[in-house]
């Protein structure tokens, strides 16, 4: 089964092809990361199909078509982290995360006892309780992260789509989040992330390879397929190696 499945003739801004030829099946209960060189048009795959970004195509969620959500529903079947998200800035960290809270919550009503436990818990998966009374804005890069990575969490959601959820965050601070990734899908969540950390996408379910716009491979991140591919589109000074029974990938 898929948990979202998309075929995108084209994303067109300026008149330039930003994405195109996407055939995409995002399978349920899985990890799967979308990795591939800058520019190669993995934020804008990823925003279409959280139909923030107009494509040209059709998207399904749950083989129900995207735009077919009411909007409330679809807060509750599809979390959503961004890349540097502005525009909450001066709000207190708890309530950003109570943000994601919105779609579980009449129009107008107060947060129950079920929202305030649920955003505790998601904050303190992230580790980001602490600093619930600071500003948004005044947080660092990996601590304002980590507030949104609760926000997507305390959603509830069985489908997450995070944009570089990594970006800021130092080692065992990305440890904690692929321990996270994987205790959702563990507990039947689908995730799916834009990675730079060749290392760590590795590490996921399912891999799908993006160049120029184009999905170029799509595959186990275990296959041997998938590293040559993995070397086509990066070049031969990316060495990929098995330590302690992991592949990691090393720019030689
Ligand atoms: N709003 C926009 N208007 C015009 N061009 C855009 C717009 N958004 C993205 N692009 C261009 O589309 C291409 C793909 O961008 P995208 O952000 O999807 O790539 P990416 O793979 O996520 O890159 P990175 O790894 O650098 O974050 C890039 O060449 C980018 O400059």
């Amino acid at each position: 089964m898929n948990a979202l499945t998309a075929r995108i003739a084209r994303v067109r801004i300026d008149g330039r092809d930003l994405i195109s030829d996407i055939d995409l099946a995002i399978p349920e209960c899985r990890w799967t990361a979308i990795v591939g060189p800058n520019g190669a048009g993995k934020s804008t795959l990823l925003r279409a199909i959280a139909g923030l970004q107009r494509c040209d195509g059709a998207v399904q969620l749950a083989g129900r078509a995207l735009h077919d959500w009411p909007a409330r529903e679809r807060g509750r079947q599809l979390a959503w982290m961004g890349q540097q998200e502005t525009g909450a800035d001066d709000l207190l960290a708890q309530d950003v995360v109570m943000l994601g809270r919105l779609p579980h919550r009449p129009w107008l009503a107060p947060p129950t006892a079920v929202d305030l436990a649920t955003v505790q818990a998601a904050m303190t998966a992230t580790q980001s309780w602490n600093w619930r009374e600071r500003r948004l804005g005044s947080l660092s890069g990996g601590e304002r992260q980590r507030v949104l990575l609760a926000r997507a969490l305390a959603q509830q959601a069985p489908l997450t789509l995070m944009d570089e959820p990594l970006a800021h965050l130092d080692p065992p601070h990305q440890a904690d989040w692929m321990a996270l990734v994987r205790a959702r899908v563990h507990s039947g969540h689908t995730v799916v992330s834009v990675l730079h950390e060749l290392h760590l996408a590795l590490q996921a379910d399912h891999l799908v390879l993006m160049a120029d716009g184009r999905i170029v491979h799509t595959g186990s991140p275990a296959d041997a397929g998938t590293h040559d591919a993995l070397k086509r589109v990066f070049g031969p000074r990316l060495h990929i190696a098995q330590i302690e029974g992991r592949w990691v990938a090393l720019p030689l």
